[in-house]
């Protein structure tokens, strides 16, 4: 029996995932973790948590690095909700083009006007041209899950795209359109586009990353959409911009306080994600990561862990996260060669700085033997968590 505790409201079918073996709770002690943006920052992290699953992309609500000395495994689900984010940069993409947020604004506030309503409208309506996006360029930074997919649409609407990605991956550089310009430094985005759209993770290098220096590089009159994080947007210096006409629109799905109290600013309540779709698309995902990770120890979409897959068929298993330096295996096997235990089959992959290994041992070795080779390896300088499955 496992425990699960959920952060956030988690669709049902992401939940059914798990089946009765499973404890569902709102609070205490869980084996594993499932949310989607609750911020967890200051959260207590019980002992009992072996690993966390993020429904969706962005990790920046999870104290990866804390989890990781601890050997908690994080989880995020790639691309499981980058339709849904691509559909709503689309929208925005017309919605801030043809001053759609306005113009619906003041046909709503001609309610009680009566029978002069139609001729309010084709009276009022030049105030609200627009522009078409066809033949306009747009600047993608980040070509990832969702940047891709923006990419090779907005080419199909006939807008001439070029991208920024230093890291792009070999799968999404496959799933790119060749139509898509590569772009070889931020400046050349900003100088050159009538519409940016940012798509990275929010971390210590991208924090900021539009800021004052981008502003004063940019085209006037550019539009920005933000469907990433608040934070990848310097405020003050967006302030500026927007006041000097240099950004005529800051479309962004992070409004806070400050960013509402600006001109020309579209704020969306975070609904980037919001579709049916992919809110099961996640959760199932995020639950069936969770799942095995519990129960088989092997690893698939971890943000702070290799992949790392074994087949299990239920026999004796001991999985163990622990720094990436030398001879760790090898000390975790002596141990067992110590009391004469076979492995039958062993993985052992790494991600930056932490590894994880996984040995499958011979069935028929005795608990308490098993229990003391765990805690021998638990104390090895470098090892974060041990697991014995069976
Ligand atoms: N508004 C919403 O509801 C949602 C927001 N997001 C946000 O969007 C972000 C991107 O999501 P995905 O495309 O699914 O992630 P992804 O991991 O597939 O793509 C991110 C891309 O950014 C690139 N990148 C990283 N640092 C960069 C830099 N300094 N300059 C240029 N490119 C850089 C990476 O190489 C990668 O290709 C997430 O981290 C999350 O913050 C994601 C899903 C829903
Ligand atoms: O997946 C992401 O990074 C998102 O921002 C989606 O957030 P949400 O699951 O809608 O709270």
């Amino acid at each position: 029996m496992y425990t699960i505790q959920t952060l956030n409201n988690i669709v049902q079918c992401g939940l059914d995932v798990f089946g009765n073996q499973y404890e569902m709770i709102t609070e205490g002690e869980a084996d594993g973790i499932l949310l989607r943006s609750f911020p967890m920052h200051t959260m207590e992290l019980p002992a009992s948590v072996k690993a966390i699953a993020r429904a969706g992309a962005g990790v920046n609500n999870i104290p990866v690095e804390a989890c990781t000395e601890k050997g908690i495994v994080v989880f995020n689900t790639p691309g499981a909700n980058a339709n849904a984010v691509k559909e709503m940069v689309l929208a925005s993409l017309l919605l801030a083009s043809r001053n759609l947020w306005d113009g619906i604004s003041w046909a709503k506030s001609l309610y009680g006007y009566g029978d002069i309503v139609p001729e309010l409208v084709e009276a009022g309506k030049k105030e609200y041209v627009g522009n078409e996006i066809r033949g306009k360029r747009l600047g993608i930074i980040g070509l990832g899950a969702i940047g891709a997919l923006v990419a090779n649409d907005a080419l199909a609407l006939e807008m001439e795209v070029i991208g920024y990605d230093p890291y792009v991956s070999v799968e999404t550089a496959w799933r790119l359109s060749r139509q898509v310009q590569r772009a070889v430094n931020l400046e050349q985005i900003f100088a050159t586009c009538d519409y940016i759209t940012i798509h990275v993770p929010l971390v210590e290098q991208t924090r900021g990353l539009l800021n004052a220096h981008a502003f004063r590089s940019m085209k006037k009159g550019v539009r920005i959409f933000n469907f990433s994080r608040g934070e990848l947007v310097q405020e003050e210096d967006l302030r500026d911009a927007l006041e000097s006409g240099i950004v005529a629109n800051y479309v962004t799905d992070f409004p806070n306080n400050t960013v509402l109290g600006m001109k020309n600013v579209i704020p969306i309540p975070h609904l980037g994600a919001s579709t049916y779709e992919s809110e099961e698309n996640c959760a199932i995902m995020a639950a069936r990561q969770l799942k095995t990770y519990l129960e088989t120890g092997n690893i698939r979409n971890s943000v702070n862990f290799p992949n790392v897959e074994l087949p299990y068929f239920g026999q004796k298993r001991i999985t163990v996260a622990h720094k990436n330096v030398p001879n760790m295996v090898g000390q975790m096997t002596a141990f067992l060669a110590e009391h004469h235990i076979n492995i039958a089959d062993m993985i052992n992959r790494s991600k930056g700085s932490y590894a994880y290994t996984i040995i499958d041992i011979d069935n028929g070795v005795d608990a308490h033997i098993k229990e003391s080779i765990a805690t021998k390896i638990k104390n090895l300088p470098g090892v974060a968590a041990v697991r014995i499955i069976q």
